[in-house]
């Protein structure tokens, strides 16, 4: 059944068929309602915008041509998910506070560069549709994504457009880190060449619904991050929960190999369901770089490849990359190529001719097996309510059938992005999540600090540099001096010196799907089959700790027996105006008697990390209706 998306009255929204409107292309995610060609949307500026034909999907919405009222040309996209859908909302604030198009363009002014593959939004707003509150936000419209050529070309793309790509993408990364940002999910679904004349020489880097503040401070493994990104490409800090830098560097590092036509080992390996069991993989890849290129590679490595990887491999979580040195590495590479970094991108491979781009939706067809779960599961899902403040509903799932069979997911491949954003916690009826789950970080290797040159340093010997912050980090202060803790690093070989992971048997992460962006942190309606059902249990969540939640079920209780618990534990008064609630609820008319109802709010407490992201607004914790499967 589709996800269920509450209107802003509580009204069930979702799942419940209406007369005359579109069937659901995937039963499986509460996918936006369609908006017919023609609609006019306005804007919080009050700039109307008609929609034209659809052009993509993503994991949680849809994307269409728009152009302003008024004119004629669709140079315009709008990207709009039901309002509950979390990564658009990380998506919207992203751009509202970084990426201005002034912001843009002073970045290019600064750094000399003719363009800039980075997006902005142009507007934003809501709009019901089918009486469900959706968010959109309105952005310039770009061209094909260039997993489209990757594909067709039998996964490969040109060495010199590889290199190209990665300079435009570092190009990207430096601007979105200088804004105190990391993107977290680069991968060639989510590279769009542009749009119209010239359109192929800059590649641009979308979907922001993972960028997050990136941490200088303590490493703090995050179990609520664990693993967020597209599996494949997932940092090995990202695996950890911790928003770095060097992270996006390794995101693209392990693309960069992908697009080179050789094969990810944990992809060879066939362990991508497993998300400890990759991140183990990369952690072993990345402690002895040269050697695990070596055995990807038939022939020779590709100096450009290695020498990148080694670099990414020795920088440290809270260390300001060198931009300029790892573009140096690979516009060398061009240089001895004979290839200008200029001009159309180019993705013919020699025996292959791709095709003319295209923002088509016609994809493969990706069919996947998803793993029996014959069980009882207990999920945490947002819910629509307003802007800041996400409400979970406790449900229990009971998930029927032994075995889900091949599910044909009819969305674009490999971009279609499915975020299992839940913690499910399967067996045992009384669930826990301990502290006991959260991974342990045993003692670190010291590590020599590994620096480069600063950004505009002399080209000479691009790895072979002395790191000094860049005029901008001395302003701000943004590039951490090395300290004590600074000089370990959760890196090392094997990885099980390291990252200690061990999760409680009752727990199983959100399952990794090739290709698909995975957020693992609850902000997002989720998918959902089978039937699901309301029970009693008491929530206690902890925001501060690395106890995530503790959900305790106990056995179904008389509305007077009902007792709310908040998260600091003070039940008492509040809980007995909770239980006053939840009396008056049940004894309203169509309120089942023997379901108590508890709404517990839970406030995120301050932090002194300022690292906090969008992502983890406060958050409502109400006992849900029941959900007619
Ligand atoms: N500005 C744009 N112009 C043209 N096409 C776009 C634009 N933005 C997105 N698309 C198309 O829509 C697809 C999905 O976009 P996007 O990645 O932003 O959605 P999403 O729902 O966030 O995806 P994900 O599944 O990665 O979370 C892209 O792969 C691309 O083909």
């Amino acid at each position: 059944m589709p996800r269920a998306v509450k209107t802003k009255t509580g009204a069930l929204a979702a799942g419940v068929p209406k007369k005359g409107s579109a069937p659901k292309r995937n039963k499986l995610y509460a996918m936006p309602e369609k908006i017919s060609e023609g609609t006019i949307l306005t804007d919080l500026s009050k700039a109307q915008w008609s929609i034209g034909s659809s052009i993509g999907t993503g994991g949680f919405g849809e994307i269409y041509s728009a152009c302003r009222v008024g004119e004629k040309n669709y140079n315009y996209v709008v990207k709009c998910e039901p309002h509950g859908n979390g990564p658009l909302f990380v998506e919207m604030h992203f751009y509202m506070r970084n990426a201005k198009l002034e912001d843009i363009k002073r970045f290019q002014r600064e750094h000399g560069l003719k363009s800039l593959g980075m997006p902005y939004m142009i507007g934003n707003g809501s709009v019901e549709l089918k009486g469900i509150k959706h968010r959109f936000i309105v952005m310039p419209r770009y061209g094909s994504d260039i997993s489209k050529f990757f594909l067709t070309n039998g996964r490969r793309i040109p060495e010199g457009t590889i290199y190209r790509l990665a300079i435009q993408m570092l190009d990207v990364y430096e601007f979105i880190h200088s804004c105190g940002y990391v993107h977290a999910d680069l991968k060639a679904a989510n590279i769009l060449l542009g749009y119209g004349k010239d359109g192929n020489n800059q590649a641009y880097l979308v979907d922001y619904g993972l960028a997050s503040h990136y941490t200088t401070k303590d490493f703090k493994p995050d179990p609520k991050k664990m693993h967020n990104g597209t599996i494949e490409y997932t940092s090995r800090d990202a695996h950890q929960g911790v928003p770095t830098m060097r992270a996006d560097f390794e995101i693209l590092g392990y693309n960069i190999i992908e697009w080179s036509g050789s094969q990810l080992p944990w992809v060879k390996n066939n362990i991508l369901t497993v998300p400890t069991k990759v991140q183990k993989a990369k952690e072993e890849f990345m402690a002895d770089v040269p050697n695990s290129l070596k055995t990807l590679y038939a022939k020779s490595v590709p100096g450009p490849i290695i020498e990148y990887m080694k670099y990414v491999a020795k920088l440290e979580y809270n260390e300001t990359p060198d931009y300029e040195n790892c573009r140096k590495i690979f516009s060398s590479a061009l240089k001895d190529m004979k290839i200008p970094n200029s001009g159309e991108l180019l993705f013919a491979t020699k025996n292959k001719e791709s095709p003319a781009p295209s923002t088509s939706r016609a994809r493969p067809k990706l069919v996947e097996r998803r793993s029996a779960a014959n069980d009882t599961s207990v999920e945490l899902c947002a819910s629509d309510d307003d802007d800041d403040d996400v409400i979970f509903e406790e449900k229990e799932v009971v998930k029927k059938a032994p075995q889900r069979t091949l599910k044909t997911i009819t969305k674009r491949s490999p971009k279609t992005a499915v975020s299992p954003k839940r913690a499910i916690v399967r067996g045992s009826p009384d669930v826990k999540i301990s502290s006991k789950s959260t991974p342990k970080i045993t003692p670190l290797r010291k590590r020599r600090s590994t620096s480069f040159s600063p950004s505009k340093a002399p080209r000479s010997s691009p790895l072979a540099k002395k790191s000094k912050p860049t005029p901008r980090e001395a302003v701000n202060g943004k590039r951490s001096t090395p300290n004590t803790s600074a000089s370990y690093t959760t890196r090392s070989t094997p990885v099980a010196a390291t990252a200690n992971i061990n999760f409680s048997p009752a727990i199983s992460l959100s399952t990794a799907r090739p290709g698909k962006t995975i957020v693992n942190d609850n902000t997002t309606p989720v998918p959902r089959a089978g039937k699901t059902y309301e029970f009693n249990f008491e929530l206690d969540v902890s925001m501060d700790a690395n106890v995530v939640v503790n959900v305790k079920r106990k056995k179904k209780a008389t509305a007077n027996s009902t007792k709310g618990v908040d998260s600091t534990g003070q039940s008492s008064s509040k809980s007995s105006r909770a239980t006053a609630q939840s009396t008056k609820r049940d004894q309203t008319p169509g309120n089942d008697k023997n379901t108590p109802v508890t709404r517990v709010k839970v406030r995120k407490l301050p932090s002194d990390d300022a690292c906090d992201s969008p992502r983890t607004p406060a958050v409502t914790v109400k006992k849900s209706k029941r959900i007619v499967s």
